[in-house]
């Protein structure tokens, strides 16, 4: 058995970032930018007014009066020059006319005609918003997923394709005689194909398209024509048929198409019989068929395989610290990623397992917010301890 990290390495050994592709700024929300994209011009473009008012030059006191001689909104320019004893009426967002210095609100003013006078207590600020006080021609967007608020300043950029990380398509495969999918009508001796929404699920929600395979039985020869179907993804995932037993064939089968095997077996729990390798030049990872152990082996591996391959880089899953809710008991030879339950209290949150962390439980995975992280040959430890957990 190998440790979760050396595992992990593993996995990122066999993914490659995926090729770029491009698409329209409307469809870029939750994408992944592949290269370095740069505005090629200056926001604002010129100085803008940032209030409505009167553009004039110099600075005015109370009574001081100024003769109207043209106006500018946005998207409409005055193309003169402003002189003293001269304003401009401007709207927010107006270019600065030649020759002004600032803009005077108009509720600082009393207009008479096409003369305006300043009245007391007018403020000093200019509302002048310089040429590129957001970002200047040149500027550079990094590669990151990219969130709404990313959009507004691509678009200001007038990026309107954004070069993004092609989706990973996963290819996911459940395995065993007694899988129905959901809706048909099981025997007695027959259980429902449950862990491939959640794993399809958590892929989507990361942005790689899920592909769902048929189930395969536990036959050389059906497992060999499922597995075949996953050629063209980009990541395969078959769900039981990893461990020990007679019918547990999924490497075995994989192995005779050709499959590298990167590892078998880790030092954790839930997941011990988890696999990892390349099967025809395509990353598969083989997850333990009990549901628990399919869906954390997913967080644990699965997701940051993806983020691999979407270019985001090689990084284990986000871990926070929590204080100890209950006393627990000392750890075996595997870490203990144990199902568990966040209250927020003052300072870090407390956690605090479930009693029953069978790794056939999906109640109790759905009422969990946290795994909570034991190392492997931890002793027994007091409630307020401090500790790490992956948020669910
Ligand atoms: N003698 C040993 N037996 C087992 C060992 C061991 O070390 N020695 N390891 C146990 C551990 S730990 C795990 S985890 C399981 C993993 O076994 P497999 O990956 O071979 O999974 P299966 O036997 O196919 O299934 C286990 C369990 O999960 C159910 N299952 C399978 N696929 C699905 C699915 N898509 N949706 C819902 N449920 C599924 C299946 O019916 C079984 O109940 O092995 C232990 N045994
Ligand atoms: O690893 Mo198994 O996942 O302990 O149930």
């Amino acid at each position: 058995m190998i440790s979760v990290e050396e595992a992990l390495a593993k996995c990122f050994a066999l993914t490659r970032p995926l090729a770029a592709e491009t698409v329209p700024l409307r469809h870029a929300a939750g994408r992944v930018l592949a290269h370095p994209v740069m505005a090629t011009r200056d926001q604002p473009p010129f100085p803008a007014s940032a209030m409505d008012g009167y553009a004039l030059q110099g600075d005015p006191a109370p009574g001081d009066q100024f003769i109207l001689i043209g106006e500018a909104g946005a998207g409409h320019a005055w193309s003169g020059t402003i002189g003293p004893a001269q304003a401009v009426r401007i709207f927010t967002g107006a270019p600065i006319p030649d020759g002004a210095t600032r803009v005077v609100i108009q509720e600082d003013v009393t207009r008479t005609g096409d003369t305006i006078m300043i009245r007391d207590g007018a403020d000093a600020a200019t509302h002048i918003r310089p040429a590129g006080q957001d970002f200047r021609a040149g500027a550079i967007v990094a590669p990151r997923r990219l969130r709404p608020n990313d959009l507004a300043l691509l678009a200001a950029m007038n990026i309107a394709e954004v070069p993004v990380t092609r989706r990973p398509i996963v290819a996911i495969i459940p395995t065993g005689d007694e899988l129905v999918m959901p809706g048909e009508t099981p025997r007695h001796d027959q259980i429902i194909a449950s862990n491939s929404y959640t794993l399809a699920a958590l892929v989507e929600a990361e942005g790689a398209e899920a592909r769902l395979l048929p189930i395969a039985r536990d036959t050389e020869a059906e497992l060999f024509t499922v597995l075949s179907m996953a050629d063209g993804a980009d990541l395969v995932v078959t769900i039981g048929g990893a461990s020990v037993g007679d019918h547990d064939l999924v490497g075995r089968v994989a192995e005779s198409m050709g499959m590298e095997r990167a590892f078998y077996k880790i030092a954790m729990r839930p997941g011990k019989p988890l696999m990892a390798g390349r099967l025809r030049g395509i990353p598969m990872l083989g997850l333990p068929g009990n549901p628990v152990s399919s869906i954390v082996c997913g967080h644990l591996f699965l997701l940051p395989m993806v983020r691999a391959l979407l270019g985001l880089g090689e990084y284990p899953p986000a871990t926070a610290r929590a204080v100890l809710g209950a006393d627990v008991g000392p750890t075996g030879p595997r870490t203990h990623y144990m199902r568990s339950r966040l209250a927020p209290s003052m300072g870090l949150p407390r956690i605090t397992p479930f009693d029953r962390q069978d790794s056939a439980l999906i109640t109790i995975l759905t009422e969990a917010d946290a795994l909570l992280i034991r190392p492997l040959g931890d002793g027994p430890r007091p409630a307020g301890t401090e500790v790490d957990y992956i948020p669910l």
